[in-house]
């Protein structure tokens, strides 16, 4: 395997003063930047009693959130939101779309931007996909049930390439060389390399895209190596190009994974072959296969995480292996081919920390017991602080696990202290920063009759661009708290993430290229202690041997799939700054803005 170093000079980040910076209100479409933590109360436009006394008090908008109209469904999260989340269901007989529906009700925390999903009794393909939560896409009992067919995969979608335009929600779909619908969680790095590939003399077809997605290309790209596979039967007298789909899939399977570079987990339809699923050839982003028995014979379902099986009756049997092509075929057979030599496993650590369920397990390892081993080391650095702490408080939902574990493990009273509106979403993904800033505000209150003349230590999953951090800190501290400490379950996050996870730029990171002191200074808390990176790579080698590395990538700024183009890091910095530019436009429920309607 190869690891390069990004540079770590390059793009400058913020001075310190500005990192602490939230935007104050003063007209109404006008915002500046001004020091200091974010103050006030959301309820009727009035400002909190406290904001107004306190010493970093600063006028916000207290109109309601106001974001980018192309990303309401990220705004407006009731549930977790993270990246993608992909599932396929295998039947003999009966329908897919209800399974397929709670399936992807599973996934949801892995993306709210959008929807889809395609159906087949593998004559006819339904499909819909829309803007939205699952249940926003498919509101009415009537609109599901023109998905007929027995088989089926689906989608729910947080854009990390292209736009979260409606036209770029999956499946995907082309029809040539063989019908095929694709749906891709990860992030390609090599995609405008591939794009002009597929424009130029390599493609047979100078393929035409109609979207920025990167998954699009990646379907192009698996559709021309289909293509090539059967133009190399087509030479060879002994191959009948009829009798020859599966084997052309599977040989495509194995050129596609030469040119493909980044993170691909994919589930796809295709015609006359079946249901296809692989995975890039270091396993980057999860992909789990489950099974279970029916009267006509063993149906499948492969899925990003296996939390979607339990409520649709399948069983786990097993992780899809880095590398690996799996067929389900038409009539119910299972193929494996191993189509990529495998790399050494490298798994995104991410996962664990805080984008999969702690009821999945990914790569043999629980969610949840690699969230209680962070909990476990972390307890071993506190005995060595002199911090006096009278009780251990978590940042809900993510920190919950580790945060009992430190508790119980120091013999510490584990407090509720943050109380969280369950009816607000993730706010690290959310596109600007004062919607990010207002969102923590409208998600947590802090509980004075948990913090008041307490010395609090508050442990969170991840410190990513320290909003969230420095807001409870804020909110703490008005509720009564005497010393704040704060405990990281990861290391500081200081490198984007290429593969899948939206943590684009370095100048937005808290960390960049701040100390730990100083960090602990910008959030304005009486310490600061973050996991060691040994910690962390021993909690997740403990609990499953055979990984002797994973994707870490935001902290370390190694990429494990080898040297990352400059280029196109610039170019996820510059794509940054666009989404920052935008003005926000009224909040408004979504209409669904439905692609294509079965
Ligand atoms: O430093 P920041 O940029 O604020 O990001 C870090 C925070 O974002 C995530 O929470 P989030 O609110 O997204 O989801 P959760 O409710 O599942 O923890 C994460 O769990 C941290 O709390
Ligand atoms: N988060 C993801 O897995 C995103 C998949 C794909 N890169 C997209 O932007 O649609
Ligand atoms: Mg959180």
């Amino acid at each position: 395997m190869s690891w390069s170093q990004t540079q770590r000079g390059a793009p400058p980040g913020l001075a310190p003063q500005d990192k602490a910076a939230s935007y104050s209100r003063i007209s109404a479409n006008r915002f500046v930047p001004v020091c200091g933590s974010l103050q006030g109360s959301l309820r009727g436009g009035s400002l909190h009693p406290a904001a107004t006394s306190h010493r970093h008090s600063t006028l916000i908008s207290l109109l309601p959130l106001q974001p980018p109209r192309k990303c309401l469904a990220r705004q407006r999260g009731s549930l977790c939101i993270r990246m993608c989340g992909i599932i396929g269901i295998y039947r003999h007989q009966g329908s897919a779309n209800a399974e397929l529906y709670e399936g992807l009700l599973m996934l949801q925390h892995r993306g709210q931007d959008s929807a889809g999903m395609v159906t087949t009794d593998w004559n006819r393909f339904c499909e819909h996909r829309a803007n939205g939560l699952v249940r926003e896409v498919w509101p009415s009992q009537s609109r599901m049930d023109k998905l007929t067919g027995s088989s089926g995969i689906g989608h729910v979608r947080y854009p990390t390439a292209g736009t979260p335009s409606a036209q770029e929600a999956q499946p995907f779909f082309v029809n040539s060389p063989l019908g095929i619908y694709l749906i891709h969680n990860g992030n390609l790095t090599n995609t405008e390399h591939l794009r002009t590939l597929l424009n130029g003399s390599h493609s047979f077809f100078n393929r035409h895209m109609r979207t920025g997605s990167d998954s699009e290309v990646l379907l192009n790209v698996l559709a021309d190596e289909i293509h090539r596979a059967h133009q190399r039967c087509l030479t060879n007298p002994t191959c009948d190009p009829r009798n020859h789909k599966l084997e052309m899939v599977l040989e495509a399977g194995t050129t596609a994974m030469k040119l493909l570079q980044g993170a691909y987990s994919c589930i796809c339809l295709v015609k006359g072959v079946g249901l296809v699923a692989f995975r890039d050839p270091f396993g980057i982003r999860p992909l789990v296969l489950g099974k279970r028995s029916s009267p006509s014979g063993t149906e499948y379902c492969v899925a990003s995480e296996d939390c979607a099986f339990g409520p649709i009756g399948f069983q786990r049997v097993r992780d899809v292996r880095p590398g690996e092509m799996l067929v389900i075929s038409e009539s119910g057979e299972l193929i494996s081919r191993q189509c990529a030599v495998p790399e050494p496993p490298a798994p995104c650590i991410f996962e664990y920390i805080y984008l999969a369920r702690p009821d999945s397990v990914l790569n043999d390892i629980s969610v949840y017991n690699f969230q209680l081993g962070l909990g476990d080391r972390l307890a071993d650095r506190l005995r060595q602080m002199d911090w006096d702490i009278d009780c251990v408080v978590p940042v809900p939902d993510g920190a919950r696990p580790t945060a009992i574990q430190i508790s119980s493990v120091l013999g510490l009273p584990y407090r509720e202290g943050l109380v969280k509106n369950r009816y607000v979403g993730r706010t690290f993904i959310m596109p600007d920063q004062r919607t990010r800033e207002l969102s923590v505000k409208r998600k947590l209150n802090a509980m004075p009759a948990v913090f008041s003349g307490r010395n609090v230590l508050l442990v969170d999953d991840s410190i990513v661009r320290g909003t969230t951090m420095r807001q409870i800190v804020d909110m703490v501290r008005r509720a009564g708290a005497k010393k704040v400490y704060l405990a990281s379950a990861s290391p500081p996050v200081r490198f984007p993430n290429v593969y899948g996870v939206d943590l684009p730029t370095r100048r937005e990171f808290v960390a960049c290229d701040l100390s730990e002191e100083q960090i602990r200074e910008v959030l304005g808390a009486d310490g600061l202690l973050y996991q060691s990176m040994s910690d962390m790579e021993t909690v997740g080698r403990a609990l499953n041997p055979s990984i002797s590395h994973f994707e870490d990538s935001c902290f370390t700024g190694r990429y494990c799939t080898g040297h990352v183009d400059p280029s196109y890091l610039a170019s996820l910095e510059a794509s940054v700054r666009v989404k920052e530019r935008r003005q926000p436009g009224p909040l408004r429920e979504p209409t669904g803005n439905a692609a294509i309607t079965a």
